[in-house]
């Protein structure tokens, strides 16, 4: 096994990205490094999750009327307490609580940003030691700074994410992430304790022969969809068909890996869940931003995700990411059979 020897660490990178947008003074550069230091938090503790006390379940529901596990709840306090230490977030919101978190202390409260996450995803995972991972959007405050913030600092479309990203907790923990100019990975190598780069300028092949979803609900999806399940199956040397269906159940996970292989990832309305399952402000607008920035695509089936308004924190969209003709040729399907 060689070892890099030229390793660059997050932080290396950050700073040296920091020409990258003018005018900058570190700001972003220090919330970043705060969210590396979390990651790094939750990811002890994930490690050696069943010889600590962090599997199960917390007791409480959060807003989405689901079982808190304890991993969420721990993630979620580590993160909001290292965004609260950098100074430079004045908000959190957060799949886990209802309202926004507003940091009010003198040095917060003058904080040029908010951030969005979700602390934990793939909770359905934890206790069964597949991987889950950590979402995270950031928006500059339009609230003028030394302000208290306010929810409209956080609703606004994904085009406005100043920096977005995820950190997938697998075999190896990676954190990903893109200030808008490419997507990079980071590998964490915990002799060193350092996220070292591993995977520089991401780019996801135009096309892919994987596709993600979960066909237990099947009976319940727009004939589109259904339609499209049934293209992925047929055969067709051509087109490389049929495809292979991988469904992980951590969008962090399943994104991942179709990310850097190729494939389409879908959770479209269903009759349980009109509007889809997944959040637009911490699951689906941050993960959009990456596809995008890779050269892939993401949207509802219908509209670019990051062009749709946030009307709530906790909304949630249909969503279709990957690869840019897979995602294309299901809103075909999806044009043709449901007239959307
Ligand atoms: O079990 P289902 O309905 O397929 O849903 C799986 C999806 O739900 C999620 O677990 C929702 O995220 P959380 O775990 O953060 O609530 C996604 O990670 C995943 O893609
Ligand atoms: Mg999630
Ligand atoms: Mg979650």
């Amino acid at each position: 096994m060689t070892e890099h020897n030229n390793v660059q660490t997050l932080n290396q990178f950050i700073i040296q990205r920091q020409s990258d947008h003018p005018g900058a003074k570190g700001e972003l550069s220090r919330l970043l490094h705060h969210v590396g230091i979390a990651s790094k938090i939750v990811n002890r503790a994930v490690n050696k999750a069943g010889l600590v006390d962090i599997l199960g379940e917390h007791g409480d529901r959060n807003v989405q009327g689901e079982d808190q596990q304890k991993l969420d709840v721990f993630a979620d306090t580590h993160f909001i307490d290292a965004l609260k230490a950098c100074g430079e977030c004045c908000a959190v919101a957060s799949e886990e609580n209802e309202d926004i978190i507003i940091f009010d202390d003198e040095l917060s409260k003058h904080g040029k940003y908010v951030f969005a996450m979700d602390p934990l995803d793939g909770s359905s995972n934890i206790d069964v030691n597949v991987s889950i991972g950590t979402i995270f959007s950031i928006y500059e405050r339009i609230s003028p700074r030394g302000e208290i913030a306010k929810i409209e600092d956080f609703l606004q479309d994904g085009t406005k994410q100043v920096a977005a990203g995820y950190i997938i907790y697998g075999s190896s923990t990676m954190l990903v992430y893109t200030t808008g100019k490419g997507v990079n990975g980071f590998t964490l190598d915990p002799s060193i304790g350092e996220f070292c780069l591993s995977h520089p300028n991401i780019k996801t092949p135009k096309t892919g022969s994987i596709y993600s979803i979960n066909e237990g609900n099947y009976i319940n999806f727009p004939s589109g969809v259904k339609k499209y399940i049934k293209y992925c199956q047929e055969f067709d040397k051509k087109s490389n068909r049929p495809y292979t269906s991988r469904y992980i159940g951590s969008l962090v996970a399943d994104f991942h890996r179709n990310l850097l292989n190729g494939g389409i990832f879908i959770y479209p309305q269903t009759r349980k869940n009109p509007n889809g399952k997944l959040r637009l402000m911490y699951e689906c607008n941050p993960i959009a931003f990456i596809a995008e920035q890779a050269g892939g695509k993401a949207t509802d089936g219908n509209q670019r995700i990051l062009t749709i308004q946030p009307t709530s924190l906790h909304e949630r969209v249909p969503f279709y990411t990957g690869s840019t003709n897979m995602v294309k040729k299901t809103e075909e399907f999806l044009h043709f059979f449901n007239n959307i």
